[in-house]
């Protein structure tokens, strides 16, 4: 973790402390003031339960905050009152007199919290660093060396990947590789594995490199092989993708792309739901100070509508809190359609066994006990985020070329739409589709059509805004919705990404050859609803076919009449 950003984070952890220091007296005189109200007859279910939350809170947040004895009184005095709450809900009059010993233990506690303040030995840590270390090796340098003892082969795939913005430097030796990675490091090494020095001097050669080096090489490697201890070899060679031989270019150039990807790693959004501020605050601060974006939420009748802004990918949930428990908020949550398959984490000092298993069974999907270290907490959360993207992904995206699909570009395209009619903004759908892609099917075969449309959903993915939503459509149709931007602005940008497409060199079979695409743009507030837009946009389309294809044009209302009389002449 840079100084700078560790500072910070002591800093506001010294902070969060010592609001809960500051507001210890309150929650104390508000135990006092319950255990007066109690009497040793008669059942007292408000009181009990209100004593009860305080003890927890005191009981999770004199752990999170390192308060160890305070920690150990709350959590006496809560067990005992969840006895009485599970049983009778009468209190006796030795109980009452443990409960106000014990708040008594708390007040004096509380009187040496101040020299506890710097007794925290919650280690720091930066889980981004690691994630991090490839972007940042990598990030001015689009350099691939590409080692392979057949230099035709090498100099094919290198002149393929050129096409895809990448710096290929062919090798067909193992000494020349070493020299090449020892003298300029590269972004990454596309690396065969059988050599004429053996069968697995591939794999070989860059485990010898990578304890040259001060971080291990990101390595493709490429081979005929496909038996298990030529896998095992890469993976021990620190090899990050595996791919069988013939290698398509479209394919490594994605593989690529991950490998060195420039931007940020995508970052996890995570509620925290805790009507406790200062601990909902801690645990915020730690998953940021990791990477992740957070949101605190005291109030849990506030969480559907945060959500709806808030994109999370889980939710942190506190399992005790006033009016609304964790386990009634997860089956709120449940009941919402679009939140079945959200992932909610309870963080409670709750450890009894059977209880867990009951607020499990409402839909949950974990328990963290407190208190938590800040690197589990980071460590449970970043894995159950990233198995939730994936699992998402897999149905949102198209599996060919990555982008959304059909139907989640059609849901894409309302809720953009409505947030553009609400803070009266532009928008804009782009339908286009690859000309005569029949043609490229029929005479180069399927395969190398799926190329064609994974190049060009490459293509619209890298070199459209990251705001810019981009799905495909069906078949060899694609949608583009671009915000901010009238119709001439996108048309701009949709011709400078026809033009780059149309640059492209396809390889098949030996033969090179060269595709296009149409374009049909229809903008928002013109069209006003999603099916005016998709389809005047579809007409616009329909038009630049006509047109004679590889343009772009722009719906308006008078062309109606023009579309319709295409449509029937043609
Ligand atoms: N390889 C491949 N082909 C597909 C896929 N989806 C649709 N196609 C093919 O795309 C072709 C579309 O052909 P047409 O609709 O006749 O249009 P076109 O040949 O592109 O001609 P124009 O659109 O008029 O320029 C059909 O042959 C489909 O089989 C796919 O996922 N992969």
């Amino acid at each position: 973790m840079p100084a700078a950003s560790q500072d910070s984070f002591q800093e506001r952890k010294r902070r969060l402390r010592a609001s809960f220091i500051e507001q210890l007296p309150d929650r104390l005189r508000q135990a006092r003031a319950l255990l007066a109200d109690l009497t040793s007859t008669g059942r007292q279910d408000e009181p009990l339960t209100q004593l009860h939350l305080i003890f927890h809170t005191l009981k999770g947040s004199g752990a999170s905050f390192g308060f160890n004895a305070i920690n150990a009184s709350a959590k006496e005095a809560e067990q005992m009152l969840r006895e009485v709450i599970d049983g009778d809900r009468r209190i006796s009059a030795p109980l009452l007199a443990d409960l106000r010993r014990h708040v008594q233990t708390l007040e004096e506690l509380e009187l040496t919290v101040d020299s506890a303040m710097g007794n925290d030995s919650h280690p720091c840590f930066d889980l981004r660093r690691q994630a991090n270390a490839d972007a940042e090796l990598t990030a001015h340098n689009r350099l691939i060396y590409l080692c392979d003892d057949d230099p035709l082969f090498a100099q094919d795939l290198s002149e393929q990947l050129q096409c895809f913005g990448y710096q290929v430097k062919p090798y067909h030796a193992l000494d020349d590789l070493r020299t090449a990675v020892l003298t300029q490091r590269p972004a990454a090494v596309i690396m065969d594995i059988i050599f004429p020095e053996g069968r697995d001097a591939g794999p070989t050669t860059i485990a010898e490199l990578n304890t040259q080096l001060d971080a291990p090489i990101p390595c493709i490697f490429i081979s005929q092989r496909d038996d298990f201890q030529a896998r095992l070899r890469a993976v021990k060679a620190n090899g990050r993708a595996y791919c069988r031989k013939p290698v398509k270019a479209v394919e490594m150039a994605e593989l690529l792309d991950q490998l060195t990807s420039r931007g940020n790693p995508e970052q996890y959004h995570i509620l925290i739901v805790d009507d406790d501020p200062d601990v909902a605050q801690f645990y915020a601060m730690v998953l940021e100070s990791s990477g992740m974006v957070s949101r605190v939420v005291s109030e849990p009748e506030r969480v559907p509508t945060v959500l709806e802004d808030f994109d999370a990918d889980l939710v942190l949930m506190d399992l005790y809190m006033p009016h609304c428990s964790g386990p009634e908020l997860a089956r709120v949550l449940r009941q919402i359609p679009g939140y079945l398959g959200l992932p909610i984490i309870y963080v409670s000092s709750e450890t009894d066994a059977q209880r867990q298993f009951k607020a499990l069974e409402v839909g949950a999907d974990g328990f963290l006990t407190k208190p938590i270290e800040p690197e589990r907490l980071v460590t449970e959360v970043h894995l159950r985020a990233e198995r939730m993207r994936t699992l998402r992904s897999l149905m949102i995206r198209d599996s060919l070329t990555g982008l959304f699909n059909h139907n989640t570009i059609l849901q894409l395209l309302k809720v953009a739409l409505a947030s553009c009619q609400r803070s009266d903004r532009r928008l804009c759908l782009a339908m286009i589709d690859v000309d005569r892609f029949k043609s490229v099917n029929d005479t180069h075969g399927h395969q190398t059509g799926d190329q064609v449309l994974m190049a060009l959903g490459r293509t619209l993915r890298l070199r459209l805004r990251e705001s810019d939503i981009v799905g495909r459509y069906g078949g060899e149709e694609f949608a583009v919705i671009m915000t901010g931007l009238d119709a001439e602005q996108a048309k701009g940008i949709m011709d400078a990404l026809r033009e780059s497409f149309a640059a492209v060199t396809f390889l098949a079979d030996g033969t090179e050859f060269h595709c296009t695409f149409s374009g049909g743009l229809a903008a928002f507030p013109e069209y006003s609803d999603p099916s005016a837009l998709i389809e005047a946009a579809d007409a616009a389309l329909y038009r630049a076919k006509h047109a004679g294809r590889n343009c772009i044009l722009i719906a308006h209302h008078q062309d109606a009449d023009g579309v319709s009389a295409l449509t029937h002449s043609s």
